[in-house]
């Protein structure tokens, strides 16, 4: 049984909290019954000796077996992981989604799309990263009495994603406690319109409109302040020919939406002014969770 589940870039810019989209950087998970219970980790993460006891995965895939088939089981599981973590590229949301599709398919219960994202709200209370997560593509979300009502966006191959991941990891919980308790009428109205304008723009594809569109109020600059660099990124995301630039989640990589023609000129002039960030050229991806027998 396989199962993967792509990285996610959310907020967007104003769209704290609602508006996030997948990339094709993948976290895939291999796994079978076995005598013994075993984790093996390749790619990220596979020097932390944390993850083969304290393991989000193995605590809510476990949490969910037991509750689909009230028996304990032990698992052999491989983790191919290509999302880094702690970097805004929602690898908490693609670790639950993961998680809970997995034990499903392991209790052999079917189950939709919709009703794996509203057991994953009850580990992250915000849905922009496991909407995108679970549904694949630009997303508009929000949660009313404890679930998640989002419209997706098929995203086309003519725009991709230049991502630049500084080695500095943000816990999100922690960046969460930056942010102010409460924000003026004026910002909580620049930040109500400016989604409301991003949202039509990715609906509409007009991706000129983004750069103005995607201005944030909100939480950007309080996070930025913690790595000033991610300024100069964007400076010289846009300078270079960005259709838009902001920070990925709560950070810290700096996520860019491009044309498809300027990403490798865009790619290396970030590359070239920050060698010690990693740059990446990502296409958008439009699956989210996908299970192979
Ligand atoms: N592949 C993984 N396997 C197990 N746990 C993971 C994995 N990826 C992320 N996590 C868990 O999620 C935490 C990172 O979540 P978070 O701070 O929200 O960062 P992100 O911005 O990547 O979502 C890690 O400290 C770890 O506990
Ligand atoms: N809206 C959240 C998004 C967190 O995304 P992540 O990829 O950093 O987990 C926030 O800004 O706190």
């Amino acid at each position: 049984m396989t199962i993967s589940v792509p990285a996610t870039s959310a907020n967007l810019g104003p769209g704290f909290d609602s508006l996030g989209l997948a990339v094709d950087l993948r976290n895939l998970v291999e796994f079978h019954p076995s005598k013994f219970f075993s984790v093996n980790i390749k790619g990220e993460g596979e020097n932390n000796p944390k993850l083969k006891g304290n393991n989000l995965f193995v605590s809510i895939f476990n949490e969910h077996y037991n509750r689909l088939t009230k028996k304990r089981q032990s698992f052999k599981f491989t983790f191919y992981n290509q999302i880094p973590m702690s970097r805004g590229l929602g690898s908490s949301s693609a670790v639950i989604v993961s998680a809970i599709s997995s034990a499903h398919e392991a209790a052999g219960i079917k189950v939709s799309k919709r009703r794996i994202l509203n057991h994953a709200l009850v580990y992250e209370s915000h849905p922009d990263n496991i909407t995108p997560a679970v549904m694949g593509g630009f997303n508009a979300a929000t949660v009313e009495k404890g679930k998640v009502f989002s419209q997706k966006k098929h995203l086309p191959n003519y725009i991709k994603a230049v991502v630049v991941i500084p080695n500095k990891p943000i816990s999100t919980s922690k960046a969460r406690t930056l942010l102010p308790k409460s924000y003026s009428k004026e910002n909580a109205v620049y930040n109500l319109s400016h989604t409301a304008l991003s949202v039509a723009a990715f609906f509409n594809e007009d991706w000129e409109i983004l750069k103005l569109a995607s201005q944030d109020r909100f939480h950007q600059k309080a996070r930025m302040k913690n790595l000033p660099e991610l300024f100069s990124v964007q400076k010289t995301a846009y300078e270079s020919g960005a259709l838009m630039s902001t920070l990925s989640g709560s950070g810290s990589t700096f996520f860019s939406m491009v044309y498809d023609e300027d990403a490798v000129m865009i790619a290396s002039k970030l590359s070239q002014k920050f060698p010690e960030f990693i740059v990446k050229i990502l296409d958008f991806d439009n699956d989210g969770l996908i299970i192979e027998k």
